[in-house]
């Protein structure tokens, strides 16, 4: 295996990335490093935990030491959260250079935001939407020199679907020069493979990692089966022989909803586990205040909807458990990355209803492996289950009663204003940009419905012609 220094990076950066324990490269950096550092567009799709942010931040600050000036790179990437992990490592390993670099998301203080960007720093790191509002808004910032752009999660900032970032996307890369090295990084990438090689210029390098499974070996990935109304006695169940059996450890709790989050966060508290939930209803500070301390290990839970799904690197995290099941193969993937990372062991466990059997099925095709099932001593389960049910139901009404759905809206608009945002525009904007895409939808329906009148036509056409040909042959042959 090559080292690092053979690679193409300078001694300077060997030993910034020695200090964080980076001595040996993974493969995804073996592969993709040289070909970023001969100028070319890259496309690498590497296993969750395998080191793909260093295999973008090494090569950027390699080129960056040779021509420090800003905006030099942009990273996009589909959380606020990551956005942070992601600018925390180019700190870190650009520490010699004195590297400036501006962090860009929703949630936080946009005239901050603003003022840093006309510093032109070095390397901005943004979530799309963000971006694109400080585009549209402001021409006080220029990136039509940068060298790089950088998709992290590639495929999920390129899927369409209620919440796609197509509309920023084309807005950012509108403000970007087309002579610029793209780099697409994930460990999903291959379902989106055609439309990443649009967004990658000229002939981009491609690396997937060869294995067949899209999860790492040192990950143990279990089931357990049980019905819907058993579920979270089983999930009670579960921490306490976790915590009977381990001192250090940590795990995060996978949930499909915001309200599911503060409900199943609020019931483990009632019986003492130190939870704490990390979700998008909630203020951008408390989330990532949340997080330093699941980091910290002050929490040993971390409740969170899929907007932890991707690409968080937490070292101590050994489990994962899936407490519904997720709807795509994909989702799961990177949910039970976020343990086993860096060559570590770690475990998933998925609770499975009656009503997913299909979900593991489609996880375990498309992902070639077999879960397991989890041994759990049901009685035990059920000796718990009226006081697991009761206290879930005394939350669900206690968190009824601070009207969280309505909060989500007041908090939203408070949201918006911190921002330094009219609601009532955004509003406005929203709904405005909902019509367009409706009338764009019922446009996009009228010229199919009308190709598919023409050739209709066409065939009817086709067919009387035919059948007049036949009866003048038939009327011929009898004269
Ligand atoms: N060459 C290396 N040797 C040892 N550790 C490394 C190396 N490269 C990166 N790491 C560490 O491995 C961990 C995972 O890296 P990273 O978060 O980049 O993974 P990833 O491939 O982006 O995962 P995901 O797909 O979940 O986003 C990090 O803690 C990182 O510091």
């Amino acid at each position: 295996m090559a080292d690092l220094s053979s690679l193409g990076l300078s001694d300077w950066l060997v030993r910034q990335c020695k200090q964080l324990g980076i001595n040996k490269p993974t493969p995804v950096q073996e592969q993709c490093m040289p070909a970023i550092l001969e100028g070319r567009d890259c496309l690498g799709c590497a296993k969750t935990g395998s080191g793909k942010t260093a295999a973008f931040v090494l090569p950027v600050l390699q080129k960056l030491s040779e021509d420090p000036y800003g905006i030099f790179c942009l990273v996009l990437t589909p959380t606020r959260e990551l956005a942070y992990q992601i600018a925390e490592q180019f700190r870190v390993l650009g520490k010699p250079l004195g590297l400036r670099d501006c962090i860009v998301v929703g949630g936080m203080d946009m005239v901050t935001q603003a003022l840093e960007l006309t510093n032109q720093p070095h390397v901005v790191v943004a979530t799309p939407g963000r971006l694109a509002d400080h585009i549209r808004s402001s021409n006080t910032f220029s990136m039509k020199k940068i060298q790089f752009l950088i998709l992290d999660e590639a495929d999920r900032l390129l899927e369409q679907g209620c919440t796609d970032f197509t509309k920023d996307l084309e807005v950012i890369l509108g403000a970007l020069p087309a002579k610029r090295q793209t780099l697409l990084f994930s460990a999903t990438l291959t379902d989106t493979l055609q439309e990443l090689k649009n967004i990658a210029m000229n002939k981009p390098f491609f690396w997937e990692s060869k294995s067949e499974t899209r999860t790492v070996e040192e990950l143990d990935q279990r089931y357990i089966l049980t019905p819907e109304k058993v579920k979270d006695a089983y999930l009670v169940h579960l921490i306490q022989t976790f915590t009977d059996e381990h001192d250090d450890w940590s795990m995060i709790i996978f949930t499909n909803t915001c309200k599911n989050c503060q409900i199943l966060t609020m019931m483990l508290r009632e019986f003492n586990f130190p939870t704490i939930s990390l979700h998008s209803m909630m203020k951008q500070k408390q989330r990532f205040a949340n997080l330093a301390k699941f980091k910290a290990s002050v929490f040993k839970i971390l409740i969170a909807t899929d907007v932890a799904a991707r690409g968080l690197d937490i070292p101590t995290v050994q489990v994962v458990i899936n407490h519904n099941t997720p709807g795509l193969p994909k989702i799961y993937i990177h949910r039970v990355g976020r343990t086993a990372r860096a060559g570590r062991s770690g475990v998933s466990i998925t609770l499975v209803t009656q009503y997913d059997i299909h979900l593991v099925q489609s996880i375990e095709e498309q992902n070639k492996t077999k879960l397991k099932e989890y041994p759990v001593e049901e009685k035990e389960v059920l000796k718990i289950l009226t006081q697991v049910n009761v206290t879930r139901r005394a939350c669900e009404i206690k968190l009824e009663s601070t009207d969280f759905d309505e909060k989500k809206e007041i908090n939203k608009r408070k949201q918006l204003i911190l921002e330094g945002k009219d609601p009532d525009l955004e509003a406005k904007r929203k709904a405005e940009l909902e019509k367009i895409r409706s009338q764009k939808k019922k446009f996009k329906q009228k010229i199919q419905e009308t190709i598919q009148r023409q050739k209709h036509g066409q065939l009817k056409k086709k067919l009387t012609k035919r059948k007049q040909m036949k009866k003048k042959k038939a009327a011929q042959a009898t004269a």
